[in-house]
């Protein structure tokens, strides 16, 4: 049984905009993010493959984020889905608002949100959430691009859980562990993309509230303006990806299955000045029904379970009904540790 859980008032959706201290933490220039090569993950060259492993478990544990390069995803794809989500976000936000639903489980929802400027100010901007996996679910406006829709996504689901088996093994766990303890073949899979307005005043471009993603992994792709940021150090890092990397970051789901070991990673979409913004993001985690705890094979007397188990769903429907700065949501299953005498 999963334990209940109180949500706390702040989490709830009337309390609208969330300020967070990441808010303070400066932007630094100064850094070189883990580049991880997908063919070398997938090679048959043990050598190569096992070199690929470690160098991923590093990426988790020590960024829980990493740009992913050479990984088969077309660049004609991503290019047909930003076509796509162009074309949707010039809609009127009245009419794209009635393509999809309100409730978390809606299998389409979008229409306008709303994120602060510097000075405070409510900006607005457009957005699509989609459910596409078990189930697909995509509008039929703007019409043809369906099929696009669901390869790209489908192309995300197989990456992510080529990333999960090397992940296992970088624990020294099976690697099917994650998959079956996660029962990855239903898994959860969500489509996300944001239409970040041009901001004409430069000092004054911000990003939505800094979050952890709820499901197992994350990739982020754009519309060639980078602009989502990771904490790293206390800073703000915005990476920048090579033409037609993936930004791919570890997410709630990964931490407390790995018992702490790769934590979640904080981020933000921000805004780029003078120019519009599209992200896409693909959010792959465990089958709604499956109950998540750490990995047995992870705990001993010094490392006891540090999280409470729920369901995808329960997480997911408290994750999405409030706005979670920073990693309220995942602070809500943490369990405190012992005092030590
Ligand atoms: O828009 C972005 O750059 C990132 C968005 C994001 O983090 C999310 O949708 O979870
Ligand atoms: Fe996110």
């Amino acid at each position: 049984m999963a334990a209940a859980i109180a949500i706390p008032r702040e989490l709830k959706p009337e309390s609208g905009l969330v300020k967070s201290s990441y808010d303070n933490f400066e932007i630094t220039e100064d850094y070189s993010v883990p580049i991880i090569d997908f063919s070398l993950l997938t090679s048959s060259n043990p050598e190569e493959r096992s070199k690929a492993i470690t160098e991923l478990g590093m990426a988790c544990e020590k960024w829980g984020f990493f740009l992913l390069i050479n990984h088969g995803v077309p660049e004609s794809l991503r290019k047909s889905i930003l076509e796509w989500l162009e074309q949707l976000f010039n809609m009127p936000k009245e009419e794209l608002g009635k393509l999809g639903g309100n409730h978390v489980m809606d299998p389409v929802r979008c229409g306008a949100r709303y994120f602060r400027n510097r000075s405070g100010e409510p900006t607005e901007m457009g957005y699509i959430k989609l459910i596409v996996h078990p189930e697909f679910s995509c509008p039929d406006k703007p019409a043809d691009y369906r099929d696009s829709v669901f390869e790209y996504c489908k192309r995300v689901r197989e990456i992510i859980a080529e990333l999960l088996k090397g992940v296992s093994e970088s624990l020294g766990l099976e690697p099917d562990y994650i998959s079956k303890a996660t029962d990855l073949d239903s898994g959860f899979q969500r489509f996300v993309s944001q239409c970040y307005p041009p901001c004409p005043k430069p000092e004054l471009a911000h990003g939505i509230t800094p979050h952890s993603d709820h499901s197992l992994m994350t990739i982020v792709t754009d519309n060639g303006i980078n602009g989502t940021q990771t904490v790293h150090n206390g800073k703000w890092v915005n990476p920048c990806p090579p033409s037609g990397a993936l930004m791919v970051n570890t997410c709630d789901q990964l931490e407390i299955l790995t018992n702490g070991k790769y934590r979640s990673n904080i981020h933000r979409g921000f805004q780029v000045a003078n120019t519009k913004r599209i992200s896409v993001v693909s959010t792959v985690g465990p089958s709604l029904d499956k109950i998540i705890v750490p990995a047995p094979g992870l705990l001993d007397e010094s490392h006891p379970p540090a999280y409470v188990g729920l369901t995808m769903r329960e997480y997911y429907e408290l994750h999405q009904s409030g706005n979670p700065a920073g990693k309220a949501m995942l602070d809500l299953v943490r369990i405190a540790k012992k005092e030590t005498a």
